[in-house]
């Protein structure tokens, strides 16, 4: 289970949790960006290990995702809530992680989309060992409904920063990942 606090590079809350939770740094860059072909070589000097792109954002998934892989970084490939799940799945042998956005790309703080859960489901039943990840209005509140869908990585801004007990906001929504995981696994 990975969990991803949505925080700015450098923050100071992040590097210290990260020094609390005692975890090494996983840099997983979502680029909500055009061309995203541009950035990885980039990305990849600067030292990320994933590259996330949008599949709207290129004519060109295939040679994207060799480019990152001959770039050594894994693959994330992310899709709009306007976007359906069929239209990522032929690429879904060749990624890392699949990222199913549940708020409209731009700004923290948005209403999370409960209804982009079916893709996730579906995602997790076709795929049963992709990563896969969901971003936006996620927080104790939706968090269940994202881990029962299938989500084994979940990305969380605002309701982290807005907590005056950040630590037990994470701890808690990687629980809830957790358990969900489990449950899975036993079931199968
Ligand atoms: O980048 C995003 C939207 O473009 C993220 O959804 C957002 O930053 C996550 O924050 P929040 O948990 O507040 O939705």
């Amino acid at each position: 289970m990975h969990f991803v606090p949505n925080i700015t590079f450098g923050h100071p809350v992040v590097e210290s949790l990260q020094k609390q939770l005692g975890q090494d740094p996983f840099f997983d860059m979502h680029m909500m960006v055009s061309r995203p072909e541009q950035w990885v070589k980039p990305m990849a000097v600067a030292g990320a290990n994933q590259y996330t792109f949008h599949l709207e954002a290129t004519e060109n998934p295939g040679a994207l995702i060799k480019d990152i892989r001959e770039n050594g970084m894994k693959v994330g490939l992310a899709i709009k809530p306007g976007t359906t799940v069929e239209y990522l799945a032929p690429w879904a042998h060749q990624i890392d992680m699949a990222l199913v956005m549940t708020v409209e790309p731009g700004f923290r703080g948005q209403k999370f989309m409960e209804d982009m859960m079916p893709k996730v489901h579906w995602l997790r039943t076709q795929f049963p060992s992709l990563d896969i990840e969901v971003d936006g209005g996620v927080g104790p509140d939706t968090n269940h409904k994202c881990a029962e869908a299938g989500a084994n990585m979940i990305v969380s801004g605002s309701a982290i920063m807005r907590s005056e007990d950040p630590r037990s906001v994470i701890n808690l929504l990687r629980n809830v990942c957790s358990e969900a995981a489990q449950k899975r696994s036993l079931n199968r």
